[in-house]
């Protein structure tokens, strides 16, 4: 992985927002303790995830955190976002460097899977991301994974990301196995005091 990226810490995702001058108070409001931005929407059509992705960057130029985009390598190519994060139903990793240049950040998902994380290692990820570890209130049928993915991956050389239902309580026990970067939006967008929850999983690392 390129050096200039972080490899460790609280790798923040936005939750689907329609009103992006609310979207970007909420990120302002914790993306002081964020390794990494990532601006998903699932909900949110072309137009309105290019205006949002568009004003995020922006504001994470100002804080100096990476924006990676989720699904989408033609805008994320599109606005100069850092990169764009893969799963199983978009398209591959060859097809989103040719888009996006050797410098870009590309992560994969790879759910509960050892071997598809072997093979997007070789297909030149930069970062190979595994879960749901717990049940996740944001993806709630999301495949499983369990802690030993992440010792058993460890060899592959490559930061590893771990998501689905991580608090702070339970974030201890996927770093010690090995995670390098936790993947986290309800845990921080629904808690009670946002900037207290990211400021207790930027602590996680620093235990
Ligand atoms: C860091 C990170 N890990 C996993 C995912 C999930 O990606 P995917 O399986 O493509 O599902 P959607 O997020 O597109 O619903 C992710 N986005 N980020
Ligand atoms: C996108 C995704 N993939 C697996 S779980 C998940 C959602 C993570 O959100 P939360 O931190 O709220 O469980
Ligand atoms: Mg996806």
């Amino acid at each position: 992985m390129n050096p200039r990226w972080p490899r460790r810490g609280l790798y923040l995702i936005t939750p689907d927002l329609a009103d992006t001058g609310e979207l970007l108070a909420r990120v302002g409001a914790v993306l002081a303790d964020a390794a990494l931005l990532q601006y998903r929407n699932k909900a949110a059509d072309a137009a309105l995830r290019r205006e949002q992705a568009s004003a995020l960057l922006a504001l994470c130029r100002r804080h100096d955190v990476p924006l990676i985009v989720n699904d989408d390598a033609a805008l994320a190519a599109d606005i100069g976002a850092d990169g764009v994060h893969l799963g199983e139903d978009d398209e591959d990793i060859s097809a989103a460097r040719a888009w996006l240049g050797r410098g870009a950040l590309i992560g994969a998902s790879c759910y509960d899977s050892l071997d598809r994380a072997r093979r997007a290692a070789e297909a030149g990820a930069d970062y190979i991301a595994f879960g749901a570890f717990f049940p996740s209130p944001t993806k709630p049928h999301a495949r499983r994974a369990t802690p030993a993915l992440l010792r058993d991956s460890a060899a592959l050389g490559r930061p590893r990301v771990a998501i689905g239902g991580i608090t702070p309580d339970n974030a201890p026990l996927l770093i010690d196995a090995g995670a390098d970067l936790l993947a986290v939006i309800s845990g921080v967008f629904d808690a009670a005091d946002p900037a207290a929850a990211a400021r207790a999983y930027r602590d996680c690392f620093e235990a």
